[in-house]
């Protein structure tokens, strides 16, 4: 009898012995299919991640977050923040990225989120401490390997217990066996085109006072505060692949490209985080932020590969002059991230305090 511990009983330097060895094997898996989730279920994500100002500098570095109170502790102090805090889009990525191992490895698309909140500024040195709830799991009508999954996730200060930031994501996740569907079609868009305003204006400046003078125009006429910015960033490995994993974010998605070729995108994908960071860095390269406060409604349209060059374009939708402190007032804004096609990507509704020009 062959003795199979024997470290020389099988040559797998054999091409042809190897082959045959794989497709026996069973894979250890990663990740869950849709099957595995269940409404209600609570889940405690494993993988640690402590904030650092490199992770932080290398995500805002390569997004194109520029903003000076993230990067240098006068300004910091300047906008009341007790020292230098890491960016929340980096943050945000990070909590999101320790979840993916549990919640979306399998290869499913992040296709929105909505009440992000940033309860605190956060500093580096923060250890994390995620978990998830799953609050709806349906099956998806029109693409029969997939179901969709919403689960409600909360960060921590896992020293401190404190919430740091919480929201709600919605992902396309791969069945274990494909359903019946009705028959919903893919892609199906609408006749016809939408009315649009007759005129579309920039605010004069980046301060409060200028998209609350720009919004007053809209009042009498038919138009809308809305504008588009100049700059773009061509999606390189370095976005699609390693900011992905510097937040331990697993998902294929980003760095498998032989898994991904026999996907509906066909190749890896940017994380939507790294192309929602890129659109919202564009935005805030005109505007005097000043802290940021809530997302809604954000969606993922169509899929940014390698190669891709991400635009962003931004509607000013309300300023409130009484919601935040003396030197700042609220700004609600809809930020839509779009490619060298003009074909949008991601939107989402932020609310952020822009600073008064005093
Ligand atoms: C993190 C992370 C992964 C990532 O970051 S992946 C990269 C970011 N995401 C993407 O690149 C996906 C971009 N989206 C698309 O390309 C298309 O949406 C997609 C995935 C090809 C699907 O397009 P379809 O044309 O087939 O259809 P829909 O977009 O209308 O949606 C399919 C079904 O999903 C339902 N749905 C869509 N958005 C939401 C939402 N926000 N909330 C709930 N449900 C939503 C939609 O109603 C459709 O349902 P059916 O029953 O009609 O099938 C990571 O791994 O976590």
């Amino acid at each position: 009898m062959t003795d199979w511990t024997d470290p020389d009983a099988l040559d797998l330097s054999d091409g042809e012995t190897f082959d045959s060895l794989l497709d026996r094997a069973d894979t250890r898996e990663k990740g869950h299919f849709f099957e595995f989730f269940a409404e209600g279920d609570e889940l405690t994500h494993e993988p640690g991640l402590q904030l650092t100002h490199h992770g932080s500098e290398q995500w805002m570095g390569q997004t194109l977050n520029h903003d000076p109170a993230y990067w240098r502790a006068d300004t910091a102090r300047e906008r009341g923040f007790d020292e230098r805090p890491v960016h929340p889009d980096y943050l945000l990525a990070c909590v999101m990225g320790i979840t993916v191992e549990d919640l979306s490895e399998k290869g499913g698309y992040f296709l929105g989120r909505d009440d992000v909140t940033f309860h605190q500024p956060v500093t580096a040195g923060t250890p994390l401490s995620v978990t998830s709830t799953v609050v709806d799991t349906k099956t998806s009508s029109s693409r029969p390997k997939y179901g969709i999954v919403t689960w409600e996730t909360e960060g921590r200060d896992r020293e401190t217990g404190e919430t740091l930031v919480s929201y709600q994501r919605t992902n396309m996740i791969p069945r274990r066996e494909p359903a019946a569907t009705d028959g919903g079609a893919v892609g199906e868009q609408d006749e016809g085109g939408p009315a649009l305003p007759d005129t579309l204006v920039s605010p004069d400046g980046k301060y409060f006072e200028d998209f609350r003078r720009a919004l007053d125009t809209t009042q009498e006429e038919n138009t809308a505060v809305a504008y588009r910015h100049e700059r773009g960033r061509t999606m390189d490995d370095q976005l699609v692949a390693g900011l992905p994993l510097a937040t331990l974010n697993t998902a294929r998605q980003h760095h498998n490209r032989d898994e991904m070729a026999d996907s509906p995108s066909g190749d890896i994908v940017a994380y939507g985080d790294v192309t929602r960071s890129i659109a919202l860095a564009h935005a805030r390269s005109d505007e005097a932020t000043y802290r940021e406060r809530r997302f809604a409604d954000e969606r993922f349209h169509d899929f940014v590969t390698l190669g891709d060059t991400v635009y962003g374009f931004t509607r000013v939708l309300d300023c409130d002059p009484d919601a935040g402190p003396e030197q700042a007032g609220a700004v609600t804004f809809e930020h839509v991230a779009f490619n060298q096609e003009q074909t949008p990507v991601y939107s989402g509704r932020r609310t952020a305090l822009i600073q008064r020009n005093t």
